[in-house]
């Protein structure tokens, strides 16, 4: 690809509407090298934008650039879709696969060189802590280890670009502890975007955070400056932030006042 091809992904007027519902509407992002936390109440659009991001669903309207190319072209999308990593939310599998077969089948999909694909599927399947079960059958794991083999299928190719779909979703503390750390791991030489519903996650792992909020973008920055406005809001600002730490306090309050703003 392209010397441009740092620049991660970005979009601009970005609308997605399913049928009739909209799920984004004229969105702008941008997403340099780092981990980016994406976080919204259910149906804010998190999964519509990194559907989009990851080429599998195409934009009612404007523009998606990933990794220096616009990929409205069929040429770019195929080249993107090399240099990109995706868990989706729920990810199809085959339980007669082994672990080593099914990575190795994404390898595949992803047009990988041959000689490259048994290497790369063992460093993935290493690199999310599996290497024990690496020739275990897919339907002998558990929900927790499907999440991180659908981790290490995102992995497998080195992506420029990483899109992860809630992937500490079902992962028990220990795990998420090491899932952060690969993260960080992974973001020196790319860019991660992760959508979760865990809100710490965000502050542990994240070097920026974008929360959308009915197909909107509510609120950009970075894991400490979300949590300063949870401790900004004391009573007589507004109604007592909820939350039990610092950075949901921080989100319930940018949620409070973009939708306080939305109704005016
Ligand atoms: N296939 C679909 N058909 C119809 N509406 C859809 C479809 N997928 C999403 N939507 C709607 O689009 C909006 C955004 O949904 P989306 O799944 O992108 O949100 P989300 O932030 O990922 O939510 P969650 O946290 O629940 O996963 C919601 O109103 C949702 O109901």
């Amino acid at each position: 690809m392209s010397s441009d091809e740092g620049s991660g992904a970005r979009v601009a007027g970005l609308t997605v509407r399913h049928r009739r519902t909209p799920a984004l509407d004229a969105v702008d992002l941008d997403f340099g090298p780092g981990v980016h936390g994406l976080l919204g109440p259910n149906g804010a659009g998190k999964t519509s934008l990194l559907r989009v991001l990851a080429t599998v669903a195409a934009p009612t309207a404007g523009t998606v650039t990933l990794l220096g190319h616009d990929i409205a072209g069929h040429r770019a999308r195929t080249l993107a879709r090399r240099r990109l990593g995706y868990l989706p939310q729920e990810f199809g599998h085959y339980p007669g696969f082994t672990v080593r077969e099914f990575v190795a089948y994404v390898a595949w999909l992803k047009e990988m060189p041959a000689a490259s694909v048994p290497g790369a599927v063992e460093r993935a399947v290493e690199r999310v802590g599996l290497a024990d079960r690496i020739d275990a059958k897919m339907k002998s794991l558990s929900g927790g280890m499907i999440r991180r083999v659908g981790t290490a299928q995102a992995l497998v190719n080195e992506p420029s670009l990483l899109l992860l779909d809630e992937p500490t979703a079902g992962l028990d503390p220990e795990q998420r502890f090491e899932f952060r750390a690969l993260l960080r791991e992974v973001s020196t030489a790319s860019t991660v975007i992760v959508s979760t519903h865990l809100v710490e996650d965000v502050a542990a792992a994240c070097t920026a955070v974008t929360l959308l909020d009915a197909g909107r973008v509510a609120y950009r920055g970075t894991p400490d400056e979300l949590s300063a406005l949870g401790d900004e809001s004391r009573p007589g600002r507004g109604a007592e932030p909820l939350g039990d730490n610092p950075v949901e306090r921080g989100y319930t309050t940018v949620l409070r006042a973009h939708r306080l703003e939305a109704r005016r």
